[in-house]
């Protein structure tokens, strides 16, 4: 006999689902366990994709890409305590590289927390999380589902995105409450990201400043590929004709072969510069902090004489590094369509061809000198021959995500390989961190439903690799290469005391990645050529399957910590 309406119950397991669903999430990535085993197969059962992971990082990793790329949040979920604080690196790392996200943790409950008690995966996760995310919540009782998951969504994708921690204590998955009431309690969240505008008055202050410029340029980050104003970030470059630089992961904004790239002659064009406009680019550290020589500067505290312009939706970050001429406090897209709206009511004149006649010639001459190191043929491969067998491949298919970590694996191949559409190239970003590689392809192929490149350095695979089993076991279309020489940044180190063990940087000598593939149903391959390597990433694309190609690359290649080993300390104290 039915229970007549009023009586009927619901709970915190449907209510999380049931608010997951109504602000549009269709997956979620996670590692079950106590208590959140049942909440991922109701999940599933109510149509949601549970995709379940064998580290936690990874599952949050991939999150975070799902909300970079889709700019709704990502969504991963964990067990307490260990769980979460292995999720808890991805999740920071989300946070520094703006990417919506929120990680829903089991956890234990606060009566025996706070008591000290020695709860099952006992930690006050709430206040663990706390130094590492935009936003924490925790949600006590049941009818506050709704609003907790709203906020939560808010917090993650409006203003300057990033990443949320939920707690989630293992008592309220099973509190009860009338299902009238619950189904009231659900809040789809209106307008998550709104618009910010900047003020009238910034907008003509920006124009002047870049009016007044001889020798302008334009810096697009990340920030910008994230607000998919695509149309108009490439109208505002080609209006104003200034040249422009991208950050790795703002490549393929405009096409790399584009007439004003000024990517080739990146030095030139910021020592050189006397106005640079950062679109969705901070002044940290992969910008040497705006001074210095880098831009020009005598000596690295040197602000050099020049102009700056920024856009960024948090009014905080002007002058974090440097003072800022004319700062845009705004969303990238509203800011980008204003500039334009006053363009073309007052007109911009491009810069002189001098100066962006200068430009080319240097990117000239830059791609000329690299397409002599890319020809040469070597064998054993060497990063650049094997790169520019990659390039050739994936030039054919600028539609597909490249995920791309390691050391000179990842310096080179942002120089070596061009994007062409935006939101394609997936990287290490602002922390500059190894072991994103494997989450961030499984977030890239699931989301997009497209093939995906995974180019790992063999390090940077390390940390992500037992994810094989995944992308295997739900035939997800990725191609993972591995750039194998044998180590750490290079393969040929000596343990300096002579002794039997191996050097700290060095990993076992002609190991096969690709049986690591097979091991689970997929394709694997090893390729000792440039040809070796064609055929195969083609064929691996081709194929949408699961597939590894180890690249046998020379141990000498390459430098240590690719292209930041100044960053290492020096030891003072030379050993006698
Ligand atoms: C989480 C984490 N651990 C360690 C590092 C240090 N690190 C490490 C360990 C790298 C791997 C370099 O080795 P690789 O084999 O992946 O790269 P190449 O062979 O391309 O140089 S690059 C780098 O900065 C890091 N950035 N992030």
């Amino acid at each position: 006999e039915p229970l007549p309406a009023s009586a009927e119950q619901t709970d915190g397991f449907h209510l999380v689902i049931d608010a997951l669903k109504a602000n549009d999430v269709d997956t979620i990535y996670g590692l079950v366990g106590i208590p959140i085993t049942d909440l991922a197969r109701m999940a599933q059962a109510e149509g949601l994709r549970f995709i379940g992971f064998r580290h936690e990082a990874n599952a949050v990793n991939a999150a975070a890409i799902a909300g970079y790329l889709t700019k709704k949040p990502g969504i991963a979920m964990t067990v307490s305590a260990p769980g979460f604080l292995n999720g808890l690196v991805a999740l920071a790392n989300a946070t520094v590289n703006c990417f919506p996200m929120i990680m829903i943790s089991g956890s234990s409950e606060r009566e025996i927390v706070d008591l000290a008690q020695g709860d099952y995966e006992e930690l006050d996760q709430l206040n663990a999380a706390k130094p590492y995310v935009k936003a924490a919540y925790r949600i006590n009782h049941v009818e506050d589902i709704g609003i907790g998951m709203a906020r939560a969504i808010r917090a993650a994708v409006s203003g300057r995105p990033g990443g949320v921690y939920l707690d989630v204590p293992a008592k309220l998955l099973g509190q009860a409450m009338d299902a009238a009431a619950g189904k009231k309690s659900i809040v789809k969240v209106v307008d998550p990201a709104p618009a910010q505008v900047p003020a009238p008055e910034a907008i003509t202050r920006a124009l002047d400043v870049l009016k007044n410029a001889k020798r302008p340029v334009i810096m697009l980050g990340k920030g910008a590929s994230y607000a998919q104003a695509d149309a108009d970030i490439r109208a505002f470059v080609e209006k104003t004709g200034i040249p422009y630089l991208a950050m790795s992961m703002a490549k393929g904004l405009l096409p790399d072969n584009h007439p004003q790239a000024a990517i080739a002659a990146r030095s030139y064009a910021l020592k050189e510069a006397d106005c640079v406009m950062l679109i969705g680019a901070r002044l940290n550290w992969l910008l040497s902090h705006g001074k210095g020589p880098t831009w020009g500067g005598k000596d690295h505290k040197d602000w050099a004489d020049k102009k700056f312009v920024q856009i960024d939706i948090s009014a905080q970050e002007m002058d974090s590094n440097v003072p800022i001429d004319a700062p845009l406090a705004g969303d990238i897209g509203s800011t980008v369509a204003a500039l334009l709206k006053e363009i073309e009511k007052s007109g911009f004149n491009k810069p002189d061809a001098s100066w962006t006649g200068s430009i080319k010639e240097k990117s000239d001459a830059n791609v000329a000198k690299m397409a002599k190191t890319l020809s040469a043929k070597t064998s054993p491969m060497n990063f650049m021959t094997a790169l520019s067998a990659m390039r050739d491949v994936l030039k054919t298919r600028p539609d597909i995500c490249l995920v791309n970590e390691g050391a000179n694996t990842l310096d080179l191949a942002r120089s070596v390989i061009d994007m062409y559409e935006p939101r394609k190239r997936l990287d290490s970003g602002t922390w500059g961190v190894m072991g994103i590689g494997m989450g961030y392809a499984i977030g890239a192929a699931v989301t997009t439903g497209k093939p995906v490149v995974a180019l790992e350095g063999d390090s940077a695979f390390g940390f992500s690799g037992m994810e094989v089993e995944t992308i295997c076991r739900y035939n997800l279309p990725v191609t993972v290469v591995i750039f194998n020489n044998n180590g750490v940044y290079k393969g040929n180190d000596v343990n300096p005391t002579g002794g039997a063990d191996p050097a700290p940087t060095v990993f076992v000598k002609g190991s096969r990645y690709d049986m690591l593939m097979q091991a689970f149903g997929g394709v694997g391959v090893t390729a000792n050529t440039p040809e070796e390597l064609s055929k195969a990433l083609t064929e691996g694309i081709a194929s949408g399957k699961p597939t590894l190609i180890n690249v046998v690359i020379d141990e000498n290649a390459g430098t240590e910590s690719g292209r930041i080993s100044h960053l290492n300390p020096q030891s003072a104290a030379k050993k006698k």
